[in-house]
Protein backbone atom coordinates (compact mmCIF):
# COMPACT_ATOMS: atom_id res chain seq x y z
CA UNK A 1 0.00 0.00 0.00
CA UNK A 2 1.22 3.69 -0.67
CA UNK A 3 1.61 6.01 2.03
CA UNK A 4 1.37 10.25 1.40
CA UNK A 5 4.62 11.92 1.76
CA UNK A 6 5.11 13.53 5.26
CA UNK A 7 4.84 16.30 5.42
CA UNK A 8 7.44 16.19 8.15
CA UNK A 9 10.45 14.67 5.31
CA UNK A 10 10.08 17.88 3.77
CA UNK A 11 11.24 19.85 7.02
CA UNK A 12 13.90 17.40 8.12
CA UNK A 13 15.26 17.81 4.04
CA UNK A 14 15.23 21.40 4.78
CA UNK A 15 17.17 21.12 8.24
CA UNK A 16 19.70 19.23 6.87
CA UNK A 17 20.40 20.69 3.68
CA UNK A 18 23.87 20.80 3.38
CA UNK A 19 24.27 17.21 3.85
CA UNK A 20 20.88 15.66 2.24
CA UNK A 21 23.16 13.72 -0.97
CA UNK A 22 21.36 14.66 -4.55
CA UNK A 23 19.52 11.42 -5.25
CA UNK A 24 17.80 11.36 -1.81
CA UNK A 25 16.73 14.73 -2.74
CA UNK A 26 15.84 13.65 -5.88
CA UNK A 27 13.76 10.09 -4.77
CA UNK A 28 12.06 12.38 -1.92
CA UNK A 29 10.75 15.04 -4.26
CA UNK A 30 9.74 13.03 -6.94
CA UNK A 31 6.11 11.34 -7.71
CA UNK A 32 6.79 7.75 -6.16
CA UNK A 33 4.55 8.36 -3.07
CA UNK A 34 6.05 5.95 0.16
CA UNK A 35 5.76 2.25 0.51
CA UNK A 36 4.31 1.55 3.98
CA UNK A 37 5.68 -0.69 5.85
CA UNK A 38 4.80 -1.79 10.19
CA UNK A 39 7.91 -3.04 12.25
CA UNK A 40 6.39 -4.17 16.19
CA UNK A 41 9.28 -4.30 18.96
CA UNK A 42 8.23 -5.76 22.24
CA UNK A 43 9.84 -3.91 25.18
CA UNK A 44 9.56 -5.36 28.41
CA UNK A 45 11.75 -2.84 30.19
CA UNK A 46 15.31 -4.51 30.32
CA UNK A 47 15.03 -7.03 27.09
CA UNK A 48 13.82 -6.65 23.74
CA UNK A 49 12.01 -9.23 21.53
CA UNK A 50 13.60 -9.40 17.91
CA UNK A 51 12.80 -12.44 15.32
CA UNK A 52 15.65 -13.51 13.38
CA UNK A 53 14.31 -13.53 9.51
CA UNK A 54 14.42 -16.71 7.99
CA UNK A 55 13.41 -16.00 4.73
CA UNK A 56 12.99 -13.20 1.77
CA UNK A 57 14.49 -9.46 2.12
CA UNK A 58 17.04 -9.50 5.25
CA UNK A 59 17.54 -13.10 5.51
CA UNK A 60 19.75 -13.94 8.70
CA UNK A 61 19.27 -10.33 10.37
CA UNK A 62 17.26 -9.57 13.74
CA UNK A 63 14.24 -7.00 13.75
CA UNK A 64 11.60 -6.19 14.86
CA UNK A 65 7.80 -7.76 13.37
CA UNK A 66 6.24 -6.27 10.56
CA UNK A 67 5.48 -6.11 7.19
CA UNK A 68 3.57 -4.19 4.31
CA UNK A 69 0.37 -2.38 4.93
CA UNK A 70 -2.05 -4.13 2.34
CA UNK A 71 -5.04 -2.31 0.91
CA UNK A 72 -7.53 -1.52 3.66
CA UNK A 73 -5.98 -1.77 6.78
CA UNK A 74 -4.70 0.63 8.79
CA UNK A 75 -1.14 1.25 9.54
CA UNK A 76 -2.00 0.15 13.20
CA UNK A 77 -3.65 -3.01 11.67
CA UNK A 78 -1.25 -4.24 9.25
CA UNK A 79 1.20 -3.72 12.60
CA UNK A 80 -1.02 -6.54 14.14
CA UNK A 81 -1.82 -8.77 11.84
CA UNK A 82 2.48 -9.25 10.87
CA UNK A 83 3.20 -9.45 14.51
CA UNK A 84 0.47 -12.34 15.27
CA UNK A 85 1.63 -13.85 11.56
CA UNK A 86 5.22 -13.39 12.49
CA UNK A 87 5.37 -14.36 16.30
CA UNK A 88 2.05 -15.49 17.22
CA UNK A 89 1.48 -12.78 19.98
CA UNK A 90 -0.69 -9.81 20.04
CA UNK A 91 0.34 -6.73 21.48
CA UNK A 92 -2.05 -5.16 24.55
CA UNK A 93 -0.58 -1.93 24.92
CA UNK A 94 0.92 -0.93 21.10
CA UNK A 95 1.73 2.63 21.06
CA UNK A 96 3.44 4.78 17.76
CA UNK A 97 7.62 4.69 18.72
CA UNK A 98 8.95 6.70 15.70
CA UNK A 99 8.76 6.57 11.44
CA UNK A 100 11.87 5.49 9.42
CA UNK A 101 11.98 6.59 6.28
CA UNK A 102 14.30 4.86 3.62
CA UNK A 103 15.35 6.23 0.00
CA UNK A 104 17.70 3.81 -2.12
CA UNK A 105 19.98 5.03 -5.19
CA UNK A 106 18.64 1.65 -7.34
CA UNK A 107 14.72 2.06 -6.60
CA UNK A 108 12.83 5.62 -6.64
CA UNK A 109 10.18 4.27 -4.83
CA UNK A 110 10.88 5.47 -0.42
CA UNK A 111 10.06 2.78 1.93
CA UNK A 112 8.10 4.65 5.09
CA UNK A 113 8.31 2.41 8.04
CA UNK A 114 6.06 3.06 11.23
CA UNK A 115 7.59 1.69 14.40
CA UNK A 116 5.50 0.68 17.13
CA UNK A 117 6.24 -0.65 20.80
CA UNK A 118 4.63 -2.66 23.01
CA UNK A 119 5.25 -4.12 26.41
CA UNK A 120 2.60 -6.00 27.33
CA UNK A 121 0.95 -8.69 24.53
CA UNK A 122 -1.01 -12.33 24.95
CA UNK A 123 0.11 -15.19 23.36
CA UNK A 124 3.54 -17.08 23.67
CA UNK A 125 6.38 -16.29 20.93
CA UNK A 126 6.76 -18.76 18.60
CA UNK A 127 8.87 -19.49 15.58
CA UNK A 128 7.10 -19.27 12.53
CA UNK A 129 8.19 -19.51 8.95
CA UNK A 130 9.30 -16.20 8.38
CA UNK A 131 11.01 -15.42 12.07
CA UNK A 132 12.29 -17.14 14.94
CA UNK A 133 11.68 -14.88 18.18
CA UNK A 134 14.78 -14.02 20.24
CA UNK A 135 14.77 -12.14 23.94
CA UNK A 136 18.06 -9.85 24.13
CA UNK A 137 18.91 -7.65 26.78
CA UNK A 138 19.06 -3.71 26.02
CA UNK A 139 22.81 -4.32 26.34
CA UNK A 140 23.22 -6.71 24.00
CA UNK A 141 21.35 -5.91 20.94
CA UNK A 142 23.06 -7.84 18.02
CA UNK A 143 23.52 -4.83 15.77
CA UNK A 144 26.06 -6.36 13.96
CA UNK A 145 23.59 -8.25 12.65
CA UNK A 146 20.58 -5.63 11.93
CA UNK A 147 20.02 -3.35 9.53
CA UNK A 148 22.86 -0.85 9.13
CA UNK A 149 20.19 2.13 10.50
CA UNK A 150 18.76 0.27 13.55
CA UNK A 151 22.10 1.29 15.64
CA UNK A 152 20.91 5.01 15.20
CA UNK A 153 17.87 4.98 16.06
CA UNK A 154 17.28 2.25 18.85
CA UNK A 155 19.01 4.38 21.58
CA UNK A 156 15.74 6.68 21.09
CA UNK A 157 13.48 3.73 21.22
CA UNK A 158 14.69 2.42 24.07
CA UNK A 159 14.57 5.58 25.96
CA UNK A 160 10.89 6.12 24.85
CA UNK A 161 11.74 8.90 23.19
CA UNK A 162 9.53 9.27 19.71
CA UNK A 163 11.86 9.52 16.74
CA UNK A 164 11.62 10.21 13.13
CA UNK A 165 14.69 9.39 10.60
CA UNK A 166 15.16 9.63 6.92
CA UNK A 167 18.18 7.02 5.57
CA UNK A 168 20.02 6.79 2.20
CA UNK A 169 20.85 3.32 1.01
CA UNK A 170 23.19 2.55 -2.31
CA UNK A 171 22.78 -1.02 -3.64
CA UNK A 172 19.92 -1.55 -1.30
CA UNK A 173 21.86 -2.40 1.87
CA UNK A 174 24.30 -0.07 2.11
CA UNK A 175 23.73 3.22 4.74
CA UNK A 176 25.40 6.15 3.55
CA UNK A 177 23.34 8.94 4.82
CA UNK A 178 20.97 9.60 7.24
CA UNK A 179 19.61 11.69 9.77
CA UNK A 180 17.15 11.51 12.94
CA UNK A 181 15.28 13.93 14.94
CA UNK A 182 14.10 12.85 18.69
CA UNK A 183 11.01 13.78 20.07
CA UNK A 184 9.83 16.70 18.18
CA UNK A 185 8.39 16.03 14.86
CA UNK A 186 4.83 14.85 14.74
CA UNK A 187 3.37 12.42 11.83
CA UNK A 188 0.34 13.54 9.63
CA UNK A 189 -2.46 11.91 11.53
CA UNK A 190 -4.08 9.98 8.52
CA UNK A 191 -0.48 7.59 9.01
CA UNK A 192 -1.41 6.52 12.85
N1 LIG B 1 16.66 -1.00 6.94
C1 LIG B 1 15.70 -1.47 7.72
N2 LIG B 1 15.75 -1.23 9.04
C2 LIG B 1 14.78 -1.69 9.85
N3 LIG B 1 13.71 -2.41 9.42
C3 LIG B 1 13.65 -2.65 8.13
C4 LIG B 1 14.62 -2.22 7.22
N4 LIG B 1 14.27 -2.62 5.99
C5 LIG B 1 13.12 -3.31 6.13
O1 LIG B 1 12.45 -3.86 5.22
N5 LIG B 1 12.74 -3.31 7.42
C6 LIG B 1 11.59 -3.95 8.00
C7 LIG B 1 10.28 -3.37 7.60
C8 LIG B 1 9.38 -4.57 7.68
O2 LIG B 1 8.98 -4.77 9.04
C9 LIG B 1 10.28 -5.73 7.30
C10 LIG B 1 10.20 -6.11 5.84
O3 LIG B 1 8.97 -6.61 5.57
P1 LIG B 1 8.78 -7.81 4.51
O4 LIG B 1 9.15 -9.07 5.17
O5 LIG B 1 9.46 -7.46 3.25
O6 LIG B 1 7.25 -7.67 4.33
P2 LIG B 1 6.13 -8.79 4.32
O7 LIG B 1 4.86 -8.08 4.02
O8 LIG B 1 6.17 -9.58 5.60
O9 LIG B 1 6.62 -9.61 3.10
P3 LIG B 1 6.37 -11.09 2.65
O10 LIG B 1 7.55 -11.86 3.15
O11 LIG B 1 5.05 -11.53 3.27
O12 LIG B 1 6.31 -10.94 1.17
O13 LIG B 1 11.58 -5.32 7.62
Amino acid sequence: MLGLRAPWVSSVLRRHAAVVPDFVRTTLEGPQPNKLLTLVIINDGSRVLLGRKKRGFGEGYYNGFGGKVEAGETVRQAAERELLEEACITAEDMTEAGVLVFTFDDNPQPWEVHVFSASRFRGEPTETDEMAPVWFNHMEVPFNQMWADDVHWYPAFLQQKYFCGVFGFRETTKLVWHTLEEGEVQVAPEMA
